[in-house]
């Protein structure tokens, strides 16, 4: 936890009063909207998006003020967690369930930043499980299509019960074996009928602090 609250903690500094800001998702991201809600009391002016119901929750009962879509379409900054990054900084979301919020805030944000511990450092995605939210109805036949693609699925239950994002669609945690180019399965994915969206964030993140025992280390997307 303490490699995942340096990480978090550091990246909050990024936020600077008049920022539109999103909140991302999960136990490394809290520690950034704790640090966030810190800074408000003390002063911070900024208003943010939050990525799941949970960080609603938590930001209104932090202080943080929030806004929406509608009246705010562009964010200059959010920071997220991950559960896989690659060493170009091509990632896997999703893990808590909420990835298609993650992905739709991340997609207006002028920039993101990703906040992780360095166990969630990987050379490739290959083998690792991707989250694909997709709809409820038909889902078995929405399983069929990702298995033609080379997937092995699970449906994802909570309390023995199929788990119901934020967005009350079903989560089918996949793994691929060889994921040679991860663009375009997040391509295939996309294109199949009945997914929602996957886990895969391809060329998203420009930045990402990682927690590690001797403090937090900046990685950079290759080229920027
Ligand atoms: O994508 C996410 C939630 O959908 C999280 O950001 C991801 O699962 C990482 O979580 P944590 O920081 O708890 O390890």
């Amino acid at each position: 936890m303490e490699k995942k609250r340096i990480a978090g903690e550091e990246a909050a500094k990024r936020i600077q009063s008049g920022m539109r800001v999103g909140l991302g998702t999960g136990s490394t991201a809290y520690y950034t909207i704790v640090e966030v809600g810190k800074r408000v009391r003390e002063g911070l002016d900024i208003v943010a998006i939050p990525t799941s119901r949970e960080t609603e929750r938590l930001a209104r009962e932090l202080g943080i003020p929030l806004t929406d879509f509608r009246s705010c379409p562009r964010l200059d900054l959010t920071i997220d967690g991950a559960d896989a990054v690659t060493p170009d900084l091509q990632l896997i979301k999703g893990g808590g369930g909420a990835l298609l919020r993650e992905k739709l805030v991340a997609s207006i944000s002028d920039e993101l930043i990703i906040v992780v511990d360095d166990s969630k450092l990987y050379d490739s995605l290959s083998g690792l499980a991707i989250p694909v939210e997709v709809v409820p109805f038909a889902w078995e036949t929405t399983a069929t299509r990702i298995e033609q693609l080379g997937g092995r699925w699970k449906l994802r239950e909570r309390n023995g019960e199929a788990f119901i994002t934020d967005n009350h669609n079903f989560i089918l945690d996949t793994v691929f074996d060889e994921v040679a180019d991860p663009a375009d399965l997040a391509r295939r994915l996309k294109l199949t009928t009945g997914v929602v969206d996957s886990g895969l964030f391809i060329d998203m993140a420009r930045e990402v602090a990682v927690g590690t025992a001797a403090g937090v280390e900046w990685r950079k997307k290759p080229g920027v």
